[in-house]
């Protein structure tokens, strides 16, 4: 098979062009793709077969390389994890047959950036070929732990999922992110977007449980101005506001079935319409939901459409737990604190040894997010700058008991706040002392508190306790 090597459209654009390597078979798609791409200014490469494509990958550097998935020599897929191994930085995308969902599934788990479906639709090509130019470069570990918002730790489970995030951030598959309370869902859902070829575009993070139901389609399409009583002004809603970047759908098991096969609409044809409206927009959004229930358990109980579970879990990311990674707590908890410390303006803190060894055997039901408000009330009661085992007032018998926290009504408040004020502090009080004795579980908390999961929220989101509740 002969290199179509080097065949540059236009080899006269000397700085710094993209350069892209095709590789596919039929000369009248690549020739159908060059003029396309020399029309963007980018530099074309091409090779007809697999064998070819690599020699051209280990003699440069390319910025994107698209690929046919029938080659005469393998398909795609071969190339698609070459790539993965080899220059983990390159985006490559897949051409599909019309109608081969499968293919297209299987090249984004294998890696692949994106896929363009036949016969290839130029605006789908110039779109895909601007989002994957405008990927940052990855990460490198270094610089992982010196940014804020990432996910620490150096545990195996840790440094697997960071690993994974970095490629499925080169990706715009849909993420279902599965995991306990607390242990880093939406965390891990920014990370993917920081990373991704969408970061200068919205990240939209949305609690479906938190929305009441008769406010959800408003909410996610958005309305036109006097659609209906109280639409004041035009609202775009959560597609619209995220358009171009990420929609992160948080504890997606709670939205209702209507509202899913609305939600599955959407995400098929991307096109939103405003309520009130007749005409459809088009949107351009990368789904990543989440949800600590098990997913496939509520397709089973018939409480989640099976097409939407698809639709959302093309790609499946399992956040450990933080008791499998007990040997990061040292490191975490010390972050917490020097977080909390600089917040509060007082001077660092560090934990004594009994301390740590207390909070490495704890089990932590809650997670990531529990040991943080261990640190957060340890600090609110202790003004040393050493902290001890006792001034973390877990439970002797750690790993057995559940912690329960003592919560003191603010009688002390009482003549002095407004009724509002004073109401909301009991509400909040009542929301903690719940979620702390049934363990960060909210439908339990909800029933000992005789209200509905979805009321729970809604008061959570309220009382501004969604993060440390
Ligand atoms: N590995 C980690 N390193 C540092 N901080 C973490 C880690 N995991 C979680 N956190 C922190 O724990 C808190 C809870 O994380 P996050 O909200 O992402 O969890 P979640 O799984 O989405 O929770 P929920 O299921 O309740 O929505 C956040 O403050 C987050 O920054």
């Amino acid at each position: 098979m002969s290199v179509d090597s080097e065949r540059s459209v236009n080899s006269h654009r000397k700085t710094a062009s993209p350069h892209i390597l095709i590789v596919d078979d039929e000369p009248d798609i690549i020739e159908l793709l060059e003029l396309t791409l020399a029309r963007m200014g980018m530099d074309v490469s091409s090779a007809q077969c697999i064998g070819d494509a690599k020699q051209l990958l280990q003699s440069r550097q390319f910025q994107l390389c698209l690929t046919d998935m029938r080659l005469p020599d393998g398909d795609g897929l071969e190339l698609v994890k070459y790539i993965a191994q080899h220059c983990a930085d390159l985006p490559v995308a897949v051409i599909t047959a019309h109608g081969t969902t499968e293919n297209a599934v299987a090249a984004l788990k294998a890696g692949a950036f994106d896929y363009l479906p036949k016969p290839v639709s130029l605006k789908q090509l110039r779109d895909l070929v601007k989002s994957a130019l405008s990927l940052p470069p990855m990460q490198t570990e270094s610089a992982v732990q010196v940014s804020q918002r990432v996910l620490l730790g150096e545990s195996a489970p840790m440094l697997q999922l960071r690993a994974t995030i970095d490629k499925l951030s080169r990706s715009q598959a849909a993420v279902y992110i599965s995991g306990e309370s607390g242990s880093g869902k939406e965390l891990a859902a920014r990370m993917i977007h920081e990373r991704s070829a969408r970061h200068t575009q919205p990240f939209v993070a949305v609690n479906c449980g938190a929305i009441p139901e008769n406010l959800m389609e408003s909410e996610f399409f958005g309305y036109k101005k006097g659609a209906f009583t109280g639409a004041e002004k035009d609202h775009d809603g959560f597609f619209l506001a995220a358009n171009g970047g990420t929609l992160f759908l948080d504890e997606v098991a709670d939205l209702p079935l209507t509202m899913q096969v609305k939600l599955l609409r959407v995400i098929q044809e991307k096109q939103v319409r405003r309520i009130g409206e007749t005409q459809e927009k088009s949107v351009d959004v990368r789904i990543i939901s989440a949800t600590h229930k098990k997913l496939n358990l509520c397709v089973e109980t018939g409480q989640f459409r099976q097409d939407l579970y698809y639709r959302l879990n093309v790609i499946e990311l399992n956040m450990p737990v933080l008791r499998e990674m007990r040997e990061d707590i040292p490191l975490i908890a010390e972050a917490v604190l020097v977080k909390l410390c600089r917040e509060a303006g007082r001077s660092a803190c560090s934990l004594k040894k009994d301390a740590l060894a207390l909070l490495k055997s704890y089990d932590y039901p809650g997670n990531v997010r529990e040991l943080e408000n261990i640190l957060e009330r340890t600090l609110a009661l202790c003004f040393d700058t050493e902290i001890g085992k006792e001034d973390l007032q877990l439970p002797h018998k750690a790993k057995e008991t559940p912690q329960i926290a003592t919560i003191r009504l603010p009688t002390d408040l009482e003549q002095s706040l407004p009724l509002q004020d004073f109401l909301d502090r009991l509400e909040k009080d009542s929301i903690v002392k719940a979620l702390n004795e049934n363990r960060y579980n909210r439908t339990k908390a909800a029933k000992t508190l005789g209200i509905t999961v979805r009321s729970l929220r809604y008061r959570m989101e309220r009382l501004g306790l969604n993060e440390r509740a």
